[in-house]
């Protein structure tokens, strides 16, 4: 059976994952895919890592925008599948490979049968951190071709293929990442009195750090505070002088973010104090919650279930991040998921999504560029 050339595509796209702001062998790999289309009504340019892609229309009234984002993670691959990354210790393993082929099959269907709206194509560098939306946002490259709407998708693993979830108004949360280094004195294991141990110090801040959102956040207002790595210590018999903390926290708005925040820098304060150690907070990356403009995100449901040839379903709010927020802070649109039920879910090293969503989103985004952008509303 002949492989469908976007499915292929996403399988280059997967051995080549790459941190943000270093995807220097995936923007090659894009412009030489977009320099074999038609080149008549595209226009193309590079900002940093990213690509902005201008195909222009038969009749322009306005332009409509499509952004995908285009780095990988830093995990280890655990697949085992033929295309696997050929980068040790990177992964696409939330699904930027898929977004890149469904931007890159948008791109060829409209080349091809343009419509008469303007459209720009953005592939956006380092979702994963430290951030690109809002640097591409600010940059020239994109205020000269600032599309009038904005819409994105990300994969759903836990939704079928032909499935599409989304909601008018907050889709994801606020989130800032959280690194936390506590300095104390190093030592000899057995002389605890003459040092001033780290391990201890950074256990109970990691305890009391989850009484936050417990104790002191709005049970009905959701949040999380997680920590996913701690760094202490390089041997059994020696008191570590120094320990690092590294989370990130999720909220639903910026009030229980502030909040959040605030607790974390008291009970911080006061672990140097009963510790007598010192510590510095970094906040990291910081995304803007993902909010859905109500008429057009309600708008796409209605007309994604009577002619999109997929079934929507209205879901709840996540809490996961995606700086794609900040576009959409100025500019109307929607992001929604795609359905592509793998057992395992984003951020796993077994990721697998399946990849006949490919097409399915394709026909699904070009069908709505042709029904928003031959004028219908
Ligand atoms: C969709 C998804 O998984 N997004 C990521 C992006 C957030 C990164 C952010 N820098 C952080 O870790 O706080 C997520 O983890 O939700």
């Amino acid at each position: 059976m002949n492989l469908h050339p976007f499915i292929g595509v996403r399988r280059e796209l997967h051995q080549i994952p790459e941190p943000g702001f270093k995807e220097e062998k995936t923007q090659r790999y894009l412009l030489d895919f977009l320099s074999k289309l038609p080149q008549e009504r595209l226009a193309i340019k590079t900002w940093r890592t990213g690509v902005l892609v201008r195909i222009h229309g038969r009749n322009p009234r306005r332009t409509l925008g499509w952004r995908t984002d285009i780095d990988g993670l830093p995990i280890e691959e655990e697949t085992g599948l033929p295309f696997h990354s050929h980068h040790p210790g990177y992964m696409h393993a939330c699904g930027h490979d898929m977004h890149m082929a469904i931007a890159l099959g948008i791109i060829d269907a409209l080349v091809r049968e343009p419509i008469d709206d303007d459209v720009v194509v953005l592939f956006q560098p380092a979702e994963e951190g430290p951030g690109g939306a809002l640097p591409m946002l600010e940059s020239d490259a994109f205020r000269q071709w600032k599309p009038d709407e904005l819409f994105a998708l990300h994969i759903g693993p836990d939704w079928p293929v032909g499935t599409v979830a989304t909601r008018p108004g907050i889709l994801f949360a606020n989130t800032s990442e959280l690194f936390i280094d506590l300095e104390g004195i190093g030592g000899h294991a057995s002389l605890p009195h003459r040092s001033n141990d780290m391990v201890i110090a950074a256990s109970q801040l990691a305890m009391q750090l989850q009484t936050i959102i417990s104790r002191n956040i709005d049970p009905l207002d959701s949040a999380i505070l997680t920590l996913g790595k701690i760094t202490i210590g390089t041997k059994q018999n020696i008191i570590p002088g120094k320990a690092r903390l590294e989370g990130t926290i999720r909220t639903l708005s910026m009030e229980s973010m502030e909040k959040i925040k605030h607790r974390v820098r008291q009970l911080v304060k006061g672990i140097e104090t009963g510790f007598e150690c010192k510590a510095h907070i970094d906040w990291g990356a910081n995304y803007c919650q993902v909010e859905n403009d109500e008429t057009l995100t309600t708008a796409f449901m209605e007309w994604a279930q009577q002619e999109g040839g997929v079934h929507v379903i209205h879901c709840r709010e996540a809490m996961a991040g995606e700086d794609f927020g900040y576009f959409l802070r100025e500019i109307p649109g929607f992001l929604f998921w795609l359905g592509v039920d793998t057992e395992h879910g984003l951020h796993h090293p077994r990721l697998e999504p399946k990849e006949e969503a490919i097409p399915t989103a394709i026909q699904l985004v070009t069908k709505y560029f042709r029904w928003r952008g031959n004028h219908a509303g």
